[in-house]
């Protein structure tokens, strides 16, 4: 097309939301009219299973569940039984809120918390990242750190950070199942840390999960209900994201209404009125219904960071499916990565611009440059120009180079439009899942890794019991075979080898550049 077509397409094309000062274009997504045509009867479809899901019907079928993230934001449209629920929630986490504020809710120690300790993973951690990150004012009420996983390094790092100010820190521990590992370890790594300090971790804790089946935090400091309904990757706008948020001083109200906002404009049952089924429809023409080109999300703004991450969880959990909601194998999905522009212009820019084709971009434009003024760089020019001039670069050298994109334009990043934001992503995914006719809200696929990870741990143990109760060193098949492992030596191989590495008593004897001729041995004095 030549610039005025293209000019012309943009204007065709482009959705305008007055009231949140939100622009998408997605007139640099190469899709002709007759796709758009042939997709209309899906999109009637979509939008009647989304209204049947906002009308609190069963649309997540395995798993016999609602899908209420919507009634989150507008409790006037839930279920009578549960907008009661939500509304009180959401004045409980305010009153908890105020009360760590004013210091009333203190620890034992100190006259008010100071900082946050946000112990989660997945959903449960993602969403308060990435408005942490996002919105959190320079001089929070109190400061949020984040541990999402098992790691033991990365424990002791935010923990040294916080050593000093343990008792001072309220722990919120996240988990929507009550049962996830990771955030179970960390839960236990975190409150011996308080316990070495002869501190009470319950005085300093705060549970938001189904509390019974999250071990030893009966008796904690205040407990908030993770909602059967709200899914851990659309749970943002749940206690899970609101209570840190506003910890932080983060105007969560705002945050809801961004989104109820979105929420209004993307029910419109109009593909071209209606922005989320607009990105559904540009993800769809770029993969062909099949995910087969990768969104590449690049916010030109540091503090939106974390939103390709958010994203990929959002949209990864949601679309990588196996099996359609007919039982066909299908393997859906569509792949996230993403960091921010123009970093990124001098990393992996470069590939999109030449390399393999099989992505399109998502640029996220922020309109406002910063608050105060600024001073120019160049006559005329200040850094915002240039980063808004990279941007529009980018975008016509990819275009040039037949590289598709979507643009998202907001005003500026704050809680109405990180709301907006998320809710625009969130009902995208839906309408999606619609299209290719899978089901959004579960996740049979991550507990294959689980399961796994556990028999590791069960034949670690047995490992364990059988080097203990041996004198000689043990050839590894031999350690296999008493372990009820022989088909597993490289399971073995590699439990005896991270043992090794930390401490644990066992020792492996032989060359270590082949693997097959080492024996291993137990030695209590090399543990511990
Ligand atoms: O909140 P939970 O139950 O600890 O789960 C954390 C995350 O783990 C997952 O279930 C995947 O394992 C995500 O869907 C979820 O957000």
């Amino acid at each position: 097309m030549n610039p005025q077509e293209l000019w012309q397409r943009y204007q065709d094309w482009l959705y305008f939301h007055k009231d949140l000062g939100l622009y998408l274009d997605i007139s640099r997504m190469r899709f002709s009219e007759s796709l758009v045509e042939s997709l209309k009867p899906k999109f009637a479809r979509a939008f009647k299973d989304m209204d049947a899901l906002e009308r609190g019907g069963i649309a997540n079928p395995d798993e016999n569940r609602m899908v209420g993230h919507y009634w989150l934001r507008n409790p006037d449209i839930a279920p009578l039984e549960l907008k009661k629920q939500i509304i009180e929630n959401l004045d409980s986490i305010e009153e908890f809120v105020k009360k760590v504020h004013e210091g009333t809710i203190r620890s034992p120690e100190a006259q008010k918390f100071t900082d946050i300790l946000s112990i989660g993973i997945g959903g449960s951690a993602l969403g308060p990242e990435f408005v942490a990150e996002a919105l959190s004012p320079d001089k929070p009420p109190l400061r949020v750190h984040f541990i999402d996983n098992t790691d033991p390094a990365g424990i002791d790092r935010i923990l040294k950070r916080l050593h000093d100010r343990l008792n001072s820190t309220l722990v919120i521990v996240i988990s929507k199942s009550g049962g996830t590992p990771e955030t179970r370890n960390a839960m236990l790594e975190v409150k011996h840390a308080y316990e070495q300090q002869g501190l009470n971790f319950l005085a300093h804790a705060v549970a938001i999960s189904k509390i019974s089946e999250l071990e030893r935090i009966e008796g904690c400091l205040a407990e908030f209900p993770m909602f059967d309904w709200v899914g851990g990757r659309t749970s943002e706008m749940s206690s899970v994201g609101l209570l840190s948020a506003s910890l932080m001083g983060i105007d969560a109200r705002a945050l809801l209404a961004g989104a109820k906002e979105m929420d209004i404009a993307t029910r419109v049952p109009d593909l071209k009125r209606n922005p989320a089924a607009l990105l559904a429809l540009a993800w769809y023409a770029a993969g062909n219904g099949k995910g087969e080109k990768d969104m590449v999300v690049l916010p030109y703004k540091d503090a939106l960071l974390l939103f390709s991450r958010y994203l990929q969880q959002l949209v990864m959990e949601s679309l990588g499916k196996a099996k359609d909601l007919d039982g066909n194998t299908v393997h859906q999905g569509l792949a996230v990565y993403g960091n921010k522009g123009s970093t990124d212009q001098h990393a992996f820019v470069q590939q999109l611009r030449d390399g393999l084709a099989n992505f399109f971009v998502t640029f996220i434009e922020v309109l406002e440059d910063r608050t105060g003024p600024s001073i120019e760089v160049k006559p005329e020019v200040t850094s915002g120009d240039f980063l808004s001039g990279f941007l529009q670069g980018t975008r016509h050298a990819l275009y040039e180079n037949s590289r598709d994109s979507i643009t998202v334009t907001i005003a500026r990043v704050d809680a109405r439009s990180v709301g907006a934001l998320i809710a625009l992503y969130e009902r995208a995914v839906g309408l999606y899942a619609s299209l290719i006719n899978i089901n959004a809200y579960h996740q049979p696929g991550v507990e294959a890794g689980k399961k796994a990870a556990e028999a590791l741990l069960v034949l670690q143990r047995k490992i364990l019991t059988v080097l203990k109760n041996t004198d000689q060193p043990q050839k590894l098949e031999a350690l296999a075979q008493k372990a009820d492992a022989g088909d597993r030596i490289e399971d073995v191989y590699k439990i005896l080898r991270h043992l090794a590495a930390n401490r644990r008593g066992v020792e492996l004897h032989g060359d270590l550049a082949k693997p097959g001729s080492l024996t291993a041995s137990f030695n209590r004095a090399a543990s511990g």
